[in-house]
């Protein structure tokens, strides 16, 4: 798990004043990051493109060129001239060095991407437009210098923004790398160190990045357990009962010790699924949501689930229904609610009056999680789309790994059910979302076949051949 700022301008004047580094040790370490991802994908003599802002950013590639000249075909672009004092002089150096500045921009094996990073606070003129579309034209492979240019202030796109094959990350991973709309722009995004280890660099923050190696798998190495040291999960299956089935199936693989279908009337589930009219009394946590309708009458949704205290998850049609969602309000429960950003735009306006469009809550994703939080600390949202965000008291977790063969009707019912298995088993909510999370991603990810072709009993199958602690 790693740390993920808002900004790195706080961090970068700590090493000034902390540690006594200037602005352009910390410069020669962001380029050299660039350098040696260039130096380790690409041969000695390979062409690289660098085009540089006014910024510092800017500056980056400058230095970059001046580190590379010599060993490669370095074209440095400089389109608004240079204008600090810092730039000029790395400009001095660069040339000094041999660095040729080029007026032209030609495609080349290596594109790199030094127009704005982190400063850019506005809408880019016409003339960075055309740039940034000339650079995505070419075929050479492109990095961008810390954000890409054309991804704004918290991760929002511009009308044009460079299309990263790698985005190179200065110092610390930020929230603007990280909003879905800027998913197919950032790339691979590889941090590098500015002079000082990230220890050394970061301070505290409530937002983190998950990685793989945070997945920790349920266990069963007590050889004297029986299936009840496994919990109970109970499973609400209504109109659309293949919804529950799914969720149930996802549950029960991922090491729920019992799994129960809650019906309203017959249906033929799998063998190794229960199914009662009721909500068995060892149930240890429920699943709400998928596929739900108007299933089940308010008055057996009152007693087997509101006034329940068993942890629950919500999920799809709950966030429909008003008397459910007053479960939000049960501060004493673990609660994991699980919208899309289109359901969780009718629970918010369910809870609060307030109307959010999709597009909104989508270009404000780190916000709408903060102040759902804000509202209600206690609860879990795990927020859906390309990255998951997960939050929690405060902490919040992103899910960077999602990919598009989860895109498929189903995936969410696999998530829920993944979800009320951990916490049938005992873990507590925000675990339980993180790690469910984290195999849904990593086992859709083991998938073989063509991304288009993934069901999400594919999913489920995956979980078997998950590696984790
Ligand atoms: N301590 C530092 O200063 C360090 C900076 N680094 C690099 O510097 C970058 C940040 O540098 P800056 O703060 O100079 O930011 P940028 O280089 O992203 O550019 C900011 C400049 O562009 C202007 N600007 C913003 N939006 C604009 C727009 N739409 N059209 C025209 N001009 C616009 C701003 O007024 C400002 O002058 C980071 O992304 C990173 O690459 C790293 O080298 C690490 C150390």
């Amino acid at each position: 798990m790693q740390k993920v700022f808002k900004s790195c301008y706080e961090l970068d004047r700590r090493c000034y004043e902390r540690y006594g580094l200037t602005e352009d040790i910390l410069m020669e370490h962001a380029a050299g990051g660039m350098a040696a991802y260039i130096q380790e994908h690409f041969e000695a003599g390979s062409s690289v493109l660098i085009v540089s802002g006014v910024g510092n950013n800017g500056v980056d590639g400058i230095v970059l060129a001046r580190q590379l000249h010599g060993s490669y075909d370095i074209r440095l672009a400089v389109p608004f001239g240079v204008k600090s004092e810092m730039a000029k002089l790395q400009l001095q150096r660069a040339q000094a060095a041999g660095v040729y500045l080029t007026e032209e921009m030609q495609d080349a094996d290596v594109i790199v991407d030094a127009v704005f990073g982190a400063g850019l606070s506005r809408e880019i003129d016409e003339k960075t437009q055309f740039i940034v579309h000339r650079l995505n034209s070419f075929r050479g492979h492109r990095i961008a210098c810390d954000i890409p240019t054309g991804l704004g202030e918290e991760g929002r796109l511009m009308p044009m923004a460079f299309k990263a094959d790698v985005t190179v990350t200065m110092g610390a991973y930020k929230e603007a790398l990280y909003l879905d709309e800027g998913k197919d722009y950032v790339g691979k995004i590889i941090r590098v160190d500015l002079g000082v280890s990230t220890v050394q660099y970061e301070t505290g923050s409530c937002t983190f990045l998950l990685e793989e190696s945070d997945l920790k798998l349920p266990s069963r190495r007590v050889e004297t357990a029986h299936k009840g040291t496994f919990g109970h999960a109970a499973v609400f299956c209504g109109e659309k009962e293949g919804a529950g089935i799914i969720a149930g199936t996802a549950a029960s693989r991922f090491g729920a010790g019992l799994t129960t279908l809650v019906v309203h009337e017959k249906i033929s589930p799998p063998p190794y699924l229960m199914h009662s009219t009721v909500v068995p009394g060892t149930a240890s946590a429920i699943a709400v949501g998928m596929g739900l309708g108007e299933h089940f009458e308010q008055e057996f949704l009152q007693q087997y689930l509101i006034d329940s205290h068993l942890p629950v998850v919500l999920d799809a049609d709950s966030f429909h229904h008003s008397e459910i969602l007053l479960i939000l309000k049960q501060k004493e429960r673990d609660i994991v609610v699980t919208p899309h950003p289109k359901e969780f735009s009718a629970m918010w306006e369910h809870l609060t009056g307030e109307c959010l469009s999709v597009e909104e809550i989508q270009k404000n994703r780190f916000e709408t999680v903060r102040r759902f939080n804000a509202c209600y600390p206690h609860v879990t949202l795990l927020l859906k789309g390309a990255n998951m965000l997960i939050m929690q008291e405060e902490r919040l977790y992103i899910n960077p790994m999602g990919n598009a063969k989860l895109s498929k009707g189903g995936s969410g019912d696999v998530l829920s059910g993944l979800i009320v298995s951990l916490l049938a088993q005992g873990y507590p909510g925000v675990e339980a979302a993180i790690q469910a999370s984290l195999a849904l991603v990593l086992s859709a990810g083991k998938y073989e076949g063509a991304s288009y072709a993934m069901l999400p009993t594919d999913i489920i199958e995956g979980l078997p051949l998950l590696e984790g602690s």
